[in-house]
Order: C-alpha cells, then sequence, then structure tokens
C-alpha cells in the first residue's frame, strides 16, 4: 500500500527541490521539512493511551504515546537527511544505518555498512531513503530488516518511482510505504523522470 502526502505544503516543498538551480543548503533544508511532514503522515497510526496528567487546573485523562517502541533505520547517504531530522519528533526512537549505493551500470544495490539496534524486532521501524527507483536499494535493506528479526516496516520515500512501488508491492506486500509524490518513469540510467536528480549528491554537495 502506498500513501502519497498530497498536501500543498509537502508539494510546494518538493517543487523548489526539483528545481536545478536549489543549491545544496536549500535543498538540505527542504528535504528535513519534508521528512518531518512525511513523518506526521507515517505515525499517523502510532498507538496511544489515556493517561492521567495533572494539569495547572484539574487532573484530566489524556492521550499518551504507547505500544511497540520505534526505531528509524537510514539507507546510507541520503536517507541520513531523513532520520536525522525526524528523531527530534521521536527522539526516544533508536537509530539503524544500512550502507548501500547503486551500481551505475548493473543499478544494483551494493551492501557497504550494517549496524541496527540490537532489539529490533520488538520495534516499529521506519526505514527512510528520499528515492524509490527501481526500488533494489529498499528491497535490499527490507531483507536486512527482516533477517535482523524487524515485522513492522514503513518506509518512507520523498519520490518514488512507479517500478520501485510495483517492485515493493511484490517482494513485501507487507510493508506500507508512504512517499510525496509518484513520478512518471525510469530514464535509460535508472534515474526517477522529471524527478530531482540524485539526492545523495545534492544534499551532500558531491557533484
Ligand atoms: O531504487 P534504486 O534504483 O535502488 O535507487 C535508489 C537509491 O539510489 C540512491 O542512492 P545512491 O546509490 O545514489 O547512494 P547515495 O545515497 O550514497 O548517494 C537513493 O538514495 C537510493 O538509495
Ligand atoms: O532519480 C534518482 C534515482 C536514484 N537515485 C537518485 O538519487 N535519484
Ligand atoms: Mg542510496
Amino acid at each position: 500500500m502506498v500513501t502519497v502526502v498530497t498536501h500543498p505544503l509537502v508539494q510546494h516543498k518538493l517543487s523548489v527541490m526539483r528545481d536545478v538551480r536549489t543549491g545544496v543548503k536549500e535543498f538540505r533544508e527542504l528535504a528535513g521539512e519534508l521528512s518531518l511532514l512525511l513523518a506526521y503522515e507515517a505515525m499517523r497510526d502510532l498507538e496511544t493511551v489515556q493517561e492521567t496528567v495533572q494539569t495547572p487546573i484539574t487532573q484530566a485523562e489524556f492521550p499518551m504515546l504507547s505500544g511497540k517502541k520505534l526505531a528509524l533505520v537510514a539507507i546510507l547517504r541520503a536517507g541520513l537527511i531523513m532520520t536525522d531530522a525526524i528523531v527530534q519528533l521521536v527522539p526516544a526512537a533508536k537509530v539503524g544505518h544500512i550502507g548501500l549505493y547503486r551500481d551505475p551500470e548493473s543499478l544494483l544495490p551494493v551492501a557497504y555498512y550494517n549496524k541496527l539496534p540490537t532489539d529490533i524486532a520488538e520495534r516499529r521501524v521506519f526505514l527512510t531513503d528520499p528515492m524509490l527507483a527501481t526500488g533494489g536499494s529498499a528491497v535490499a535493506a527490507i531483507e536486512r530488516l527482516k533477517e535482523a528479526g524487524a515485522t513492522s516496516i514503513k518506509l518512507m520515500c520523498i519520490l518514488a518511482a512507479p517500478e520501485g512501488i510495483a517492485l515493493i508491492e511484490r517482494e513485501h506486500p507487507d510493508v506500507e510505504m508512504v512517499v510525496a509524490a509518484v513520478d512518471s518513469h525510469l530514464n535509460d540510467h535508472g534515474y526517477i523522470v522529471p524527478g530531482l536528480g540524485d539526492a545523495g549528491d545534492r544534499i551532500y554537495g558531491t557533484k
């Protein structure tokens, strides 16, 4: 299942990120802001329980977060910008990192790092990567998470291609996706069209 966050604030920020004239500083800031807005939607179904709170006026019952604890997992590099932002909203969440880069010729993911919270099986996992293109990187990351025992995984992306969404739905139908937009298609180099270019390079200024 995929949820597209159509809120005008999300769409405006994404449109500015797409603009080739948007520089590193603004791109990073927008990616962080968009991540917070996506997390607001992705975490909509977090469980709460009524707890007694003493306000300055009286005592009453109010909702507090309950249920499974959270883990934010970034697909390196680009996913880091998202977890760095989202952890501000959920400071008790543990953060994991899965290092993958996409081989430019084969477009297949190459793994170089894996560090996950040891109790990930007991946590709700929010996996972040700004770009879901062929879906190969996200599928590889989900496999690492499931091998480590994760049973509740939501994938958060800024931009997705139909090809990537179809692959996740086929390989991991239990993984819900929350994205800001679904673009038209992939070009011959596996880039999302119209897209926003190479997210990692635009975040870190490496090209
Ligand atoms: O869906 P896919 O076809 O696998 O492509 C998407 C992947 O490509 C980009 O990472 P990249 O390999 O450029 O690495 P980086 O984050 O280190 O820049 C992006 O951040 C995703 O991880
Ligand atoms: O369009 C794309 C596809 C993969 N990775 C990116 O950063 N951008
Ligand atoms: Mg990557």
